[in-house]
């Protein structure tokens, strides 16, 4: 019987090599005599049989005693421990590169290609643990995820109610669906508004990482012109700013709303993620626009029917019309959106930023 050398292929991290022997049905005695080198006698088939194999390496430095090898019925994988943690040029101590041995293309990678695999790694490990530790912290976590799952569906199906109920009307009898949008919707639409005030609870009481004022804002200005400018004055219920203003929050809605149900299961769909964080790019101005002009429309009704104006101790005139108040409104109303539209850019931009590091 000749003693053969087999074909070895090699790669390395920084922490460690790893040896690739072709050789079938292998089995290995291999021993790091003195370290740096390393000598390996396997017995298997190889090109020319079943044979014992010899090979010995020099390494560029030195190597832990303590030597891994597993064989499998193709070849042998041997994992050895580098003494310190460092990126070798070569991997022998010799320039010139034993004939047998070539690099393992399967396994290779360049030193930076590496170093971002030991941070990859290590991102995974603390993610782990961040995800174990909330998941032990929070022994709720599932009735939380399951309230705001309920609570995302009811929103869904109630702005999916009247966006549908308001796209099958405008279809049928065109521009006359915009003077009862308000009679046809307003129910599902006081419902939806009310339950929202929930979304500045939740994070009150810490169930979404959101900001409390971004949603205060949202809120508190949808409710204003629905129940204070549509609610209360006859007048306004049927005209078509009505529908522009339904339209537009529904629209939204639609999205955002599955948006969150999907994130409370912990999946995305990478569609309803873009129209989440791109339709408000146009929607909400046109939303405050519409919203505005729903207000301009109602100061002369709250002029004529007095309706919530101040009394006026004697000397100062009667009362101070609601209309003055609205005014002020008018102000706040494109301060809000000034703020909230900065705030949803941010979120826009940090998720896609979020996106653009998971993808590398
Ligand atoms: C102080 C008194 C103020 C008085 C009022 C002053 C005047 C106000 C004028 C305001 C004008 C309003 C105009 C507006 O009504 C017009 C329109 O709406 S037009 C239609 C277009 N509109 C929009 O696009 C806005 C839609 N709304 C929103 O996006 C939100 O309401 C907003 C608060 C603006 C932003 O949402 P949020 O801050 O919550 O951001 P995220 O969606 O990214 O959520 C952050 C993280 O929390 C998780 N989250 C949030 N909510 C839920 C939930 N319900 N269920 C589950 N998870 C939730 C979300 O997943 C995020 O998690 P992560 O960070 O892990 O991704």
């Amino acid at each position: 019987m000749q003693i053969l050398t087999p074909h070895v292929y090699w790669a390395q991290r920084h922490g460690e090599i790893y040896l690739r022997v072709e050789l079938s049905d292998a089995k290995v005695r291999g021993h790091p005599p003195t370290a740096p080198s390393s000598c390996f006698h396997p017995y298997g088939h190889g090109a020319k049989g079943e044979n014992p194999y010899t090979f010995s390496l020099e390494f560029l430095e030195p190597v832990r005693p303590e030597i891994s090898h597993k064989s499998t019925q193709r070849q042998v994988d041997i994992k050895i421990k580098k003494q310190e943690e460092r990126w070798w040029d070569r991997l022998t101590l010799q320039e010139k590169k034993p004939l047998f041995l070539a690099p393992d293309f399967d396994r290779w990678l360049e030193e930076s290609d590496a170093e971002m695999e030991i941070q990859t790694k290590e991102e995974e490990k603390l993610n782990k643990i961040s995800v174990e530790s909330r998941v032990r912290k929070d022994p709720y976590l599932g009735l939380k995820k399951g309230y705001l799952f309920m609570y995302n569906l009811v929103q869904f199906l109630g702005f999916s109610w009247i966006f549908v109920n308001m796209t099958v009307r405008l279809f049928i009898l065109g521009q006359d669906s915009f003077y009862d949008t308000f009679h046809t919707t307003a129910d599902m639409m006081y419902f939806c508004q009310m339950m929202a005030v929930l979304e500045v609870i939740n994070p009150l009481l810490g169930l979404v990482r959101t900001g409390v004022f971004p949603a205060l804002i949202q809120v508190a200005g949808r409710n204003v012109i629905l129940f204070v400018i549509f609610g209360s004055l006859d007048d306004m219920q049927n005209k078509p700013v009505v529908f522009f203003v339904f339209y537009l929050w529904s629209t939204i809605e639609i999205f955002r709303y599955p948006f969150y149900m999907l994130a409370c299961i912990g999946t995305d769909w990478p569609m309803l993620t873009w129209f989440r964080y791109n339709l408000w790019i146009p929607l909400y101005p046109l939303g405050v626009v519409a919203e505005a002009v729903a207000v301009i429309q109602s100061l002369p009704i709250f002029d004529e029917t007095r309706l919530f104006s101040i009394p006026l101790p004697a000397g100062l005139g009667h009362s101070l019309s609601f209309s003055y108040t609205l005014q002020l409104y008018l102000v706040l109303m494109f301060l809000g959106l000034f703020i909230n539209f900065r705030h949803l850019y941010k979120l826009r931009q940090r998720r896609y930023r979020l996106r653009k590091r998971k993808a590398h």
